[in-house]
């Protein structure tokens, strides 16, 4: 038997980059073989192990051949037969497709390392369209190595509109798709992973609502020109810069979904979009089964962004009443996230990416001013019951009117 580093650590040492997982592939050898030898086998549909000391995966050969629709529909052959050679034919990327041998020597038969040098994302063979998640895999490579100067293959990107013309993506899991989407979020330019389904027509299959966002026309005078599916990616590429964390990307992803339900007689107005983009963020969330926490942030900025565009103007009252709606009082972290995404909504156009937000800070320091309304003394002043609740908001209305007292002398 003979065993080889392969995918991702031979690819990210060539590039000079941390190596994550190491994944393995052994030549000529048999299950049984693998479990004399101490490997614990843990791939249900193919023959995948861990080693008993490093447990790093160690996967046999194989070759695959397309038997269903999606991600699944595979037949394996993982015979002692199958060559390096024959197995690194069946993988996505040419970059992803080389081997290194236990003396350190390359094994690459299919030009990765040209690629890599290139900065090509390009597929390895024209069984790349038996796999749909690769449309998928292909634009989150393309989101973290596009700072490196990566560029995906005219070619490549012809076979991921073939799979999304062909139907293929509607058999992706929700959970495939959102474990990609994920992790696109959570690379340096996750704006590249969207820009990439949308030319290849997944965008349309996978986030119709997003998709909907192409060719909306928004006043010029705050978003310099760009339609509302070019401003989100550029709030979403600020987002990225900035380090933002990956649920704070997802709601300036989603935060105009309302855009695409003005009717076009009204461009490029769109009163009310915070309200309606609920439904489509709603649906989006459900449909991709995104995690709670996650939808709960983008359902919050969808709805306020607007009035914390315009917070130096609310009223005391109309304040606290946000401060309510955003249930800021016990989840003060959620309420800060949505400042962060509105400030990136405000600066994600052309011309304002460096303009302050003053907003941002105001609203701060309006929190910290009502936080500081004591419950303790409320009970010690003799408040029982509902009463206390109702003093509270008394006290932290009279705490908001005098910051906004102090602010407006400053
Ligand atoms: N749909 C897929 C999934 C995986 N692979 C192959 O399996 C390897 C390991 O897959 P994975 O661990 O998902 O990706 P990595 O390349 O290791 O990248 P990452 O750094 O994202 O883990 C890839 O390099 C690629 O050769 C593939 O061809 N097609």
């Amino acid at each position: 038997m003979k065993i080889y580093l392969v995918g991702g650590a031979v690819r990210d040492a060539l590039l000079g980059l941390p190596i994550k997982d190491r994944d393995h592939l052994v030549v000529g050898a048999s299950i049984t073989q693998m479990q004399q030898q101490g490997f614990r086998q843990v791939g249900k549909s193919f023959p995948v192990f861990l080693h008993p000391d490093s447990g790093e995966e160690y996967a046999l050969a194989r070759t695959e051949r397309k038997t269903g629709y999606g991600y699944g529909g595979f037949d394996f052959d993982a015979a002692p037969t199958v060559t390096l050679e024959q197995d690194l034919i069946r993988r996505d990327l040419t970059i992803n497709a080389m081997a290194r041998d236990s003396e350190g020597q390359l094994h690459d038969p299919h030009g990765g390392m040209a690629d890599l040098n290139a900065r090509i994302l390009r597929h390895v063979s024209p069984a790349f369209v038996e796999d749909p998640l690769r449309v998928l895999r292909v634009a989150r490579f393309a989101a973290r190595f596009h700072h490196l100067g990566f560029t995906v293959a005219a070619q490549t990107l012809r076979l991921m509109q073939q799979l999304s013309d062909s139907g293929e993506l509607a058999h992706l899991s929700a959970e495939r798709v959102w474990q990609e989407t994920e992790r696109a979020l959570a690379e340096p330019n996750p704006e590249i992973y969207f820009e990439l389904l949308h030319q290849c027509g997944a965008l349309a299959v996978l986030f119709p609502e997003l998709a909907a966002l192409q060719g909306v026309a928004q006043p010029e005078a705050y978003h310099g020109g760009l339609d509302a599916l070019a401003h989100t990616l550029l709030a979403l590429q600020l987002a990225a810069t900035e380090q933002a964390p990956p649920s704070v990307r997802f709601a300036v992803l989603l935060h105009d979904l309302g855009k695409a339900l003005t009717p076009k007689s009204e461009w490029p107005r769109h009163i009310g979009h915070e309200s309606a983009g609920l439904k489509p963020v709603k649906a989006l969330c459900e449909r991709l089964r995104v995690p709670n926490e996650w939808r709960d942030l983008a359902l919050q900025v969808c709805a306020q962004h607007l009035n914390v565009h315009r917070a130096l103007t609310l009223k005391p009252s109309t304040l606290l009443k946000l401060f309510d709606r955003c249930d800021v009082w016990r989840k003060p972290e959620r309420f800060s996230h949505t400042l962060d995404a509105s400030r990136l909504d405000a600066i994600g156009r052309p011309d304002q990416q460096q303009a302050a937000y003053p907003a941002q800070a105001y609203l701060q320091g309006a929190l910290a001013a009502a936080n500081r309304v004591c419950v303790k003394a409320i009970v010690a002043d003799g408040f029982k019951g509902p009463a206390i609740r109702e003093e509270l908001s008394q006290r932290r209305l009279l705490a908001l009117a005098q910051f906004k007292a102090r602010e407006s002398n400053s």
